[in-house]
């Protein structure tokens, strides 16, 4: 059996923490969030990863991100590597806003079991809807991780618009994606048929984690989810704070994939 086949046999617990986040309270936050991650852990099976929403520290404070948004990040790679290390346990720590050389970003961090900050990646599509071209900077890099040998895609809600950039992660070789978000009403069909979407035609499962509550104006419905590589719905949140376990079996990736052969079958030189 080649390497590959064997880590195609492995499967994952996955816990999406669909938490309420406090507009512009990054402590109450951090209290909340590190609640939720220790009864993530005391579930049976416990996770081997857990996902959190987007800015989860600070929320769109965007006005106030001078003063909230975390410092080149270090209070949530100290917190998350603490936590990691404590538990065993992989954490995709959502994105947090967070202040980097006088500018404020949208960033995915990802610690591995022994709490090693294996990667990060900030936000390079930014939604005008909610003004974050006003107030953040983009992303200049795609990013993708290894989690326990497997390669993973990191999208931050918006993104998941852009099919062409899960697409550039599938051929890089993702096999899930990795989605925090802050997704609104009216728009629950959107988000849900475009995750849909990006699984079948990637062939990759797809772990998305929405946020809930109010915040101002805005609400958010959660409908957190895990989609397999066949677009089979595997676990679905509803619009309550809670968190969605759920296993995910890559070995999935693969038989999808040799059914319907549509990475042999691109015509790349006609389109790209
Ligand atoms: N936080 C976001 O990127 C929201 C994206 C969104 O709501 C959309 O409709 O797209």
């Amino acid at each position: 059996m080649t390497e590959e086949v064997a880590q195609n046999n492995k499967t994952f617990q996955v816990a999406l923490i669909q938490y309420d986040v406090q507009i512009g309270e990054p402590d109450v936050n951090a209290d909340r969030v590190l609640e939720w991650m220790e009864q993530a852990v005391q579930h049976d099976p416990k996770p081997d990863v857990i996902l959190l929403p987007e800015m989860w520290n600070t929320g769109y404070a965007l006005t106030e991100l001078q003063d909230l948004a975390d410092e080149n990040g270090i209070r949530t790679k100290n917190m998350m590597s603490a936590f990691c290390r404590k538990h065993q346990v992989n954490v995709i720590a959502g994105s947090v806003s967070e202040w980097q050389d006088g500018k404020a970003y949208n960033t995915m961090y990802v610690f591995d079991r022994d709490g090693r900050e294996v990667s990060s990646y900030s936000k390079i599509h930014l939604f005008r809807l909610m003004d974050e071209e006003k107030y953040l900077a983009e992303g200049q890099r795609v990013g993708s991780f290894d989690v326990e040998g497997i390669s993973a895609g990191m999208m931050i809600c918006y993104d998941i618009r852009f099919p062409e950039l899960s697409r550039k992660l599938a051929l890089g070789g993702a096999q899930i994606l990795f989605v925090p978000a802050e997704w609104p009403n009216p728009r629950l069909a959107h988000w849900r048929t475009l995750l849909l979407a990006r699984a079948i035609e990637n062939q990759m499962y797809v772990v998305a984690c929405n946020r809930t509550g109010q915040s101002g104006e805005t609400s958010f419905f959660g409908h957190s989810m895990v989609i397999d590589p066949w677009g089979d719905i595997v676990a679905e949140g509803d619009e309550r704070e809670q968190i969605i376990h759920a296993t995910i079996d890559l070995s999935n990736v693969d038989k999808v994939r040799k059914t319907i052969p549509i990475f042999e079958d691109r015509r790349p030189k006609l389109y790209e």
